[in-house]
């Protein structure tokens, strides 16, 4: 079943296109991201979603077509600027927000859940970057929904408080809440997503599973070794696998399709060359984002 449908979705701010003919569909279950450069419009296209903006035209489905105060009941919504008072303990946000709710979670529960039964006597001013974010992860699962939008959920975490989230949110996909995951991190959306849009001024540049993505473009592979001894590149630009050799700094990158190490390595073997410092590299999400804009995600 398709949770959203977002169908050429415009709008613009002073004459300029920051959502430019959005469409994609989010089906029941999934993780699904939004990923691109910082104001490349992610925020504003699921905040059109989410019914938090307007947009100038196009159309947005949620849940089949449910009313805005339906929306509301079935979304969860987590968004880069929902700071909530320094002031707030955590328990009281969590009530708070539950009181909006007809048949809210049990806020005990779910302050185990993300980590914070400990701190819920906590001033949210008094909370770690880290534990401020799974209270705003908390806070939009409150309302059990059906559907949540997690916006930038890891900008600004340490590396341990990033994996923790990523495990938070597989957890909670694992009961059923389908998630729209706005990032601009291609590790956060290369390990969470299933299918995830590209999204670059305004405009969706591609959609795809994130494997998808990185086999469109054309060198998946790359080996890099600093070789023992010059050697004419000949011997590996004769190997049907290979489509490039660059020398730069007394290290060798070839580039290549398919499984690209074995060939390499005994052709290499075979003119005597000994490969010190072998790497294999995996193109990844942000060459694929190259490949097709340009620019890099990760600016
Ligand atoms: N209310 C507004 N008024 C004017 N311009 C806006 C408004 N909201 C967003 N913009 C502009 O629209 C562009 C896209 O913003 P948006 O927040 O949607 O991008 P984003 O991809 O989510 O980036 P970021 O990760 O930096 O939030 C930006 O250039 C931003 O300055």
């Amino acid at each position: 079943m398709k949770v959203i449908e977002v169908s050429d979705l415009r709008k613009e701010y002073r004459g300029r296109n920051v959502v430019d003919g959005v469409s994609f569909t989010v089906e029941e279950g999934e993780i699904f991201g939004v990923l691109g450069p910082n104001g490349a419009g992610k925020t504003t296209t699921v905040e059109c979603v989410a019914g938090l903006r307007v947009p100038d035209s196009g159309t947005v489905r949620v849940l089949g077509g449910l009313g805005p105060a339906e929306v509301r009941r079935n979304l969860g919504v987590q968004l880069q600027s929902s700071a909530l008072p320094a002031k707030i303990k955590v328990w009281e946000a969590l009530d708070l927000y539950a009181s909006f709710y007809p048949a809210p979670a049990d806020t005990g529960a779910l302050l185990e859940r993300v980590g914070l039964s400990a701190r819920r006597d906590a001033y949210y001013g008094r909370l770690s970057g880290g534990q401020q974010q799974r209270l705003s992860i908390a806070l939009a699962l409150v309302g059990r929904p059906r559907v949540a939008i997690l916006d930038e959920l890891t900008t600004g975490l340490d590396p341990q408080a990033r994996r923790d989230t990523w495990e938070l949110i597989e957890q909670v996909r694992a009961d059923g809440v389908t998630i729209v995951l706005v990032t601009h991190f291609m590790e956060e959306a290369e390990r969470l997503c299933d299918r995830l849009a590209l999204i670059d001024s305004g405009r969706v540049v591609a959609l795809d599973s994130p494997e998808g993505l990185v086999s469109r473009i054309g060198s998946p592979q790359r080996v890099r070794f600093r070789p023992s001894h010059p050697f004419d590149d000949a011997i590996l630009r004769a190997l049907p696998e290979v489509t490039g050799v660059r020398h730069e700094n007394g290290r060798v990158e070839v580039s290549g399709t398919g499984d690209l190490l074995p060939p390499v390595v005994s052709a290499l073997t075979a003119a005597g060359v000994i490969p010190a410092d072998l790497r294999i590299e995996q193109a990844t999400l942000d060459d694929a984002f190259l490949a097709l804009t340009g620019k890099k995600i990760s600016a």
